[in-house]
């Protein structure tokens, strides 16, 4: 069994890059087309929806496919449409390991620890697709319920060759109103921080990195910068790029000087790029999958040439 990071890395070598493509579909922005042939179809109803978002995914899939690693679908937006939707979900996550992607389910988890088993055998297939129902090689988790929580995802991680994303410091403009608190000496995301390093070092059995990772927002490179130099063995899955604000000067400081220990998510910025200039007025809606090629190119030329994953070497 290879584990999640390894398996990761092989592909971050392979594509020569660390751009990771969040599929995040949202109705109203989905391309004419698609929306239309879904109302044909099934009427203004949760199944047409999910339809939709299941077939605007798997295009941007075989686009971005050739270009990156990975790809992040975000639950909440398939979870909106219903049954449906869950399914699309899965739909999406099957195809897209099909495609050789390594496929992060952006679900942000966490409960007690018996009920956190039972997320973590949901999503976390690891290696083997037909381990789980929605068969992600990593998770997003939320820690913020204790160390236990995190165990039961750590050990099916663990078991399956899996990998988990651990909330640290988010992307969001409130990020700071809990996470900065401070507590004997240290904020609690650093005291989350210190915990994930833990964790993740003791995975990493003598690696340079283990499978636990964080999730640290691309909007706060102070905080990125302390972060990476205090959790050495974690990798991190850096959101908050492009729609959000954050530049390739500012996520720099993510990877280690291999260009390895971290990919950076757009999700809009990539896959609704057709709705805004310069790439709407070059490609317009009808040649949206053109569009977001070419969204996918700029950001990996920008990663390539402003931060460490420039120094990537093909093995
Ligand atoms: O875990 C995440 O991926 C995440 C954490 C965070 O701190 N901020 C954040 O934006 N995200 C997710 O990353 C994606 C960002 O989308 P864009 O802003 O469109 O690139 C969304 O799916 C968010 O839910």
């Amino acid at each position: 069994m290879i584990p999640y990071i390894q398996r990761l890395h092989s592909a971050i070598q392979k594509k020569q890059t660390a751009a990771l493509v969040g599929l995040d579909p949202r109705w109203e922005q989905l391309p004419e087309t698609i929306r239309s042939s879904a109302l044909d179809k099934h009427g203004d109803s949760m199944i047409g929806r999910a339809s939709a978002y299941e077939e605007f995914c798997l295009r941007i899939i075989d686009v971005v496919a050739p270009l990156v690693p990975a790809v992040k679908p975000q639950s909440a937006f398939f979870e909106e449409c219903g049954p449906e939707g869950v399914q699309a979900l899965r739909n999406v996550i099957r195809a897209a390991r099909d495609a050789g992607l390594i496929v992060i389910c952006d679900a942000k988890r966490g409960d007690i620890g018996s009920t956190a088993q039972a997320y973590a055998n949901a999503y976390l297939a690891g290696e083997d697709p037909s381990s789980a129902p929605f068969a992600a090689d990593a998770l997003t988790v939320n820690p913020y319920m204790g160390v236990d929580t995190l165990q039961p995802f750590v050990q099916r991680a663990s078991e399956v060759g899996g990998g988990l994303y651990v909330l640290v410091r988010t992307s969001n403009p409130g990020a700071g109103d809990f996470q900065d608190r401070t507590t004997e000496g240290s904020t609690l995301f650093e005291a989350v921080a210190d915990g994930v390093e833990r964790l993740s070092s003791e995975f990493a059995n003598g690696a340079e990195y283990g499978s636990i990772g964080a999730v640290v927002g691309a909007t706060f490179p102070k905080e990125l910068e302390e972060l990476r130099a205090r959790m050495k063995h974690v990798p991190l899955l850096v959101p908050g790029y492009g729609s959000q604000g954050g530049t390739s000067k500012d996520v720099a400081s993510a990877f280690d000087s291999n260009g390895l220990g971290a990919v950076i998510n757009s999700s809009r910025g990539i896959i609704f790029s057709y709705r805004k200039s310069p790439l709407a007025e070059e490609f317009g809606e009808a040649r949206w999958e053109e569009a977001v090629e070419s969204a996918a190119k700029l950001m990996i030329a920008d990663l390539a040439e402003h931060t460490p994953v420039g120094n990537l070497k093909s093995s």
